[in-house]
């Protein structure tokens, strides 16, 4: 592990430390910003979106995935897979038929027939935004990255104060992926 990356790791322990100390206010603003995608037009057009079932310390997912099904757009979660890529899975707002991982995210059960790797729209995760660039920073796993580097529709991030940087303050590198559209809070 070079340089970079150890800097990669300092900013995450001190970033996920903020973001559990603003952790209210991220819960609070989570209803703006998701008003505010809903008014996206990436939003609109979409017929599948790609989201995550979120931690207390990020942004929460819940009403948006509750709007997706209630306009019939199809809700898919990703499942983490050996050599750290995702499977998208199809949701139909069961709860309790997720699994928790070894991460602690409740995740779909595999089933090969329902994958969808296609989404229009993928609703991205991170700790941090760098907002001139759309450039992101995530919990370190390089699950996105990876994913993103052979998805072509659309990325949206919805950013909550506690992740908004004018500027990176972590490294960026060759493999990271840009978002097309972040929506902040204003
Ligand atoms: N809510 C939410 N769900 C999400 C993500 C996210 O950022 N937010 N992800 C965004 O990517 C994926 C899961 N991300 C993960 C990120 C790190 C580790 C991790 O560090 N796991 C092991 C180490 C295993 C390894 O190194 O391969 C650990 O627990 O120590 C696991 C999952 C998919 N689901
Ligand atoms: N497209 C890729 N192909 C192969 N390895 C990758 C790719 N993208 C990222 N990685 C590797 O994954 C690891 C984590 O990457 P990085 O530090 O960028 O994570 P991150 O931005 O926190 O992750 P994520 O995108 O999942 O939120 C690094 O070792 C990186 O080299």
């Amino acid at each position: 592990m070079g340089a970079t990356n150890l800097d990669k790791v300092a900013f995450r322990k001190q970033q996920i430390q903020k973001m559990t100390q603003m952790q209210a206010q991220t819960q609070a603003e989570s209803a703006q910003l998701t008003q505010q995608l809903f008014q996206t037009s990436a939003w609109q057009k979409a017929r599948s979106i790609a989201t995550t079932i979120s931690s207390p310390i990020e942004v929460n997912t819940r009403q948006l995935i509750t709007q997706a099904l209630k306009d019939g757009k199809q809700v898919l979660l990703p499942k983490t897979m050996p050599h750290r890529q995702m499977a998208f899975l199809p949701f139909d707002d069961q709860y309790d038929r997720l699994v928790v991982s070894k991460f602690g995210i409740p995740e779909p059960a595999y089933d090969a027939a329902l994958v969808n790797q296609t989404p229009d729209l993928v609703i991205v995760p991170a700790i941090a935004f760098d907002c001139q660039t759309r450039n992101r920073i995530g919990f370190g796993a390089g699950y996105y990255d990876r994913f993103l580097a052979g998805y072509h529709g659309a990325t949206v991030a919805l950013v909550p104060t506690v992740m908004k940087y004018d500027a990176a303050q972590w490294p960026l590198e060759e493999h990271d992926i840009k978002i097309n559209q972040l929506i902040l809070c204003h």
